[in-house]
């Protein structure tokens, strides 16, 4: 039965501060962290319902400071009861973007429950109830071919790895290594994040020719657009922009065959589909991740990935769970390079 209004109004707010260990210390070139600490944002309705929310910001990867974020969410959130979650989603001021993302994910949560519609369902009624996603293997290190190799043989064809820690000619060496051993369709999607200059980033590119990358995520430190539409012209893959979309609008035209959209850094999940309808229009794909969440996070980002890409051409990211030694909620588990999502109202997950 469709519920009246008064039945999803939101009554009151919670904001659960939480921190996770991860399991292994997560490099890139622009630093190592070892766990993720953020705020589970919940909102309860009249009729009892919960929508839930991640804010776990991380500077580095285009986001506000944590300080600026729980600030942001106490201000933001305490403007929401005795509203409704479409009125509070149309009066949803910007703010900063983890904070509003969080905001936004739980409101979408209540009101695709209310409407009885997978959250994906919402943002798209065409959404497909299952995504490409790679495996994120973590930094080009020692153990990266073993993992590579264990990774292929479980099904996944994208395979992700930091690049940008080591020389280049070490690095493409690794590569080529790591290559040798992997079965026939497995690509290798690499990110650099912001580590070169133009000179090495081109001679990371250039030595990439025999090898089966499937693309390369920020390969410059000043990721200018004429810099990187010279370096897109000589790629024989996609170059992404990933967090130098944050905090600003996309060049035009776009330099790169591809945009990484992050509902943390971007604000949220419709300004991130927003985002992907505009480039899809302008020629350019869409990979959706995360920011490394915890499961209510990546839930949300798989909710959005499906939207995003119904035909799941190209595989997202969000199978970061395993990185967790803890989470709040059992995190999306790809099996054989496919993540299913949930067929229940929302966003489909609930904390125990
Ligand atoms: O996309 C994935 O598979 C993992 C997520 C990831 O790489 C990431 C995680 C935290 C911060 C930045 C990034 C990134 O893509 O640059
Ligand atoms: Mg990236």
């Amino acid at each position: 039965m469709r519920s009246m209004p008064a039945d999803t109004l939101i009554v009151r707010f919670e904001l659960l501060p939480y921190h996770l260990p991860l399991r292994r210390e997560w490099r890139s070139a622009r630093g190592a962290i070892r766990h993720r600490s953020g705020w589970l944002v919940r909102l309860i309705d009249a009729r009892d319902r919960t929508g839930l929310g991640d804010c776990a910001p991380l500077p580095e990867a285009g986001t506000e400071l944590p300080e600026r974020a729980g600030q942001a969410l106490r201000l933001l959130a305490r403007a929401l009861p005795g509203q409704t979650p479409p009125q509070a989603l149309s009066a949803l001021p910007a703010g900063p973007p983890a904070a509003r993302a969080a905001l936004e994910a739980a409101l979408l949560d209540l009101q695709a429950q209310t409407a009885g519609l997978p959250l994906r369902r919402l943002l798209d009624a065409g959404a497909p109830d299952r995504v490409r996603v790679n495996a994120a293997l973590g930094p080009l290190d020692a153990g990266a071919r073993a993992r590579a190799a264990a990774a292929a043989g479980h099904g996944f064809t994208v395979l992700k790895l930091k690049v940008g820690l080591a020389p280049v000619t070490e690095e493409l060496a690794a590569l080529a290594r790591i290559a040798a051993g992997l079965p026939p369709g497995a690509t290798l999607r690499l990110d650099a994040n912001g580590a070169w200059n133009e000179p090495a980033a081109a001679a990371f590119i250039a030595g990439c020719r025999a090898l089966p990358v499937e693309s390369l995520e920020e390969p410059l430190r000043h990721p200018d657009p004429e810099r990187l539409a010279r370096l897109q012209g000589d790629a024989g893959f996609p170059l992404a922009l990933d967090e130098s979309l944050a905090g600003g609008t996309p060049p035009v035209p776009l330099p790169v065959r591809r945009l990484v959209l992050k509902p943390a850094t971007l604000g949220g999940l419709r300004p991130a589909l927003a985002l992907a309808a505009q480039a899809r229009a302008a020629g350019c794909e869409c990979v959706v991740t995360t920011t490394l969440e915890s499961a209510v996070g990546a839930w949300a980002a798989a909710q959005l990935a499906a939207a995003v890409d119904p035909a799941s051409r190209r595989a997202h990211g969000l199978a970061t769970g395993a990185w967790f030694a803890r989470d709040l909620a059992p995190a999306p588990s790809p099996a054989a390079g496919w993540l299913s999502l949930p067929s229940a109202p929302g966003l489909g997950v609930a904390i125990p």
